[in-house]
C-alpha cells in the first residue's frame, strides 16, 4: 500500500543526507508504528511521504501512485496528523473543520456524516465557535484528528499522535486507528511509547539515524521471542555505547 524506496534526503545546506537509502513498506489494512530516537528521523520520514519535502533520491508510492503521477488523487488519499498545529491560529475550530472539508472537496452531507460522531466522541462542542489560538494543545490536536479523517483517506498519517491527548481521547483516536484498519485502510504513525506500539500495531519500523534499521511483527510473536523493547534497544544500542 504505501512503498518507500531507498530516499535520500538532505535539508538546505546539509553536508551529509538526514534520511539515508531509507526502505519501509506498509501493506493495506495494516497498522504500523514508526519507532527511533529523537533525531532519528521520523517527522521527516514522514513529511516525505506526504511530499511536503522532496527527496533527493528513491520512490516513495501510495497504492501504487507516486506523487508525480497525479499530485490530487496522491495527497486525497493521505490524511495527516502533525505533531504542530499552529498555522491555523485565526480561524475557529468549525471554520478549520470547514476549510479542511472544501479542501478535500467533501459534500457537506459527508462532512457532517464524519464530523458530528468525532465532535461527540472528542467532546469538544464547546470549542467549535472559539478562535484555534485559545486552545490548548490537546485540544487542537483534537481538531487536527477530526479534519485529518473527512475524506475518509486510504492512508492514514500521525506524527506522535497521542502526545497531549487526555486518557479519553487517547482511547477515542486508538478506536478509531483500529478501526480505520478494519476497513481495510492503512494507518502509519509515529510514536515513543512501546506501549501503545505494542496495543495498537501490526508492525513496527525502527529508525535510526536516517535508515529503517529494522521491521518486526508485533502480533503472534512467536515465544522466546524478544520483547519489543530489547528488540528496540539492541537496534538503536550504539547511540549509547
Ligand atoms: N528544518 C530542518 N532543517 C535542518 N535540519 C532539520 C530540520 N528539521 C529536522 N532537522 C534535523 O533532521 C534530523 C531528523 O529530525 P526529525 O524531526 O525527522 O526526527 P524525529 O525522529 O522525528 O525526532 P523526534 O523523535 O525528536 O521528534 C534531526 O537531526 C533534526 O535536527
Amino acid at each position: 500500500m504505501l512503498k518507500v524506496k531507498d530516499v535520500v534526503f538532505r535539508y538546505d545546506g546539509q553536508a551529509e543526507p538526514i534520511i539515508n537509502n531509507l526502505s519501509l513498506e506498509v501493506t493495506a489494512g495494516s497498522i504500523c508504528g514508526l519507532l527511533g530516537p529523537n533525531g532519528a528521523g521520523k517527522t521527516t520520514t514522514i513529511q516525505l511521504i506526504l511530499g511536503l519535502l522532496k527527496a533527493e533520491r528513491g520512490m516513495i508510492s501510495i497504492q501504487g501512485r507516486t506523487l508525480a503521477d497525479d499530485p490530487v488523487a496522491y495527497k486525497k488519499g493521505v490524511g495527516y496528523v502533525s505533531d504542530s498545529h499552529s498555522i491555523y491560529d485565526n480561524l475557529t475550530g468549525q471554520e478549520f473543520l470547514n476549510f479542511m472539508a472544501d479542501m478535500y472537496e467533501v459534500s457537506t452531507a459527508r462532512r457532517v456524516a464524519v464530523y458530528e460522531p468525532l465532535i461527540k466522541e472528542l467532546q469538544v462542542q464547546t470549542y467549535l465557535n472559539r478562535p484555534i489560538k485559545s486552545y490548548s494543545h490537546g485540544t487542537r490536536q483534537k481538531f487536527s484528528i477530526m479534519a485529518s479523517l473527512v475524506h475518509d483517506p486510504p492512508l492514514w498519517i500521525l506524527d506522535e499522535p497521542m502526545t497531549g491527548l487526555d486518557i479519553e481521547a487517547s482511547s477515542v483516536l486508538k478506536r478509531r486507528m483500529r478501526e480505520h484498519r478494519e476497513k481495510g485502510c492503512t494507518v502509519l504513525f509515529s510514536s515513543h511509547l512501546l506501549e501503545i506500539c505494542e496495543q495498537l500495531c501490526d508492525t513496527i519500523a525502527i529508525i535510526h539515524q536516517g535508515e529503517c534499521r529494522h521491521t518486526a511483527a508485533v502480533k503472534n510473536r512467536a515465544e522466546g521471542e524478544k520483547s519489543l523493547e530489547q528488540l528496540y534497544l539492541e537496534v538503536v544500542k550504539h547511540e549509547h555505547a
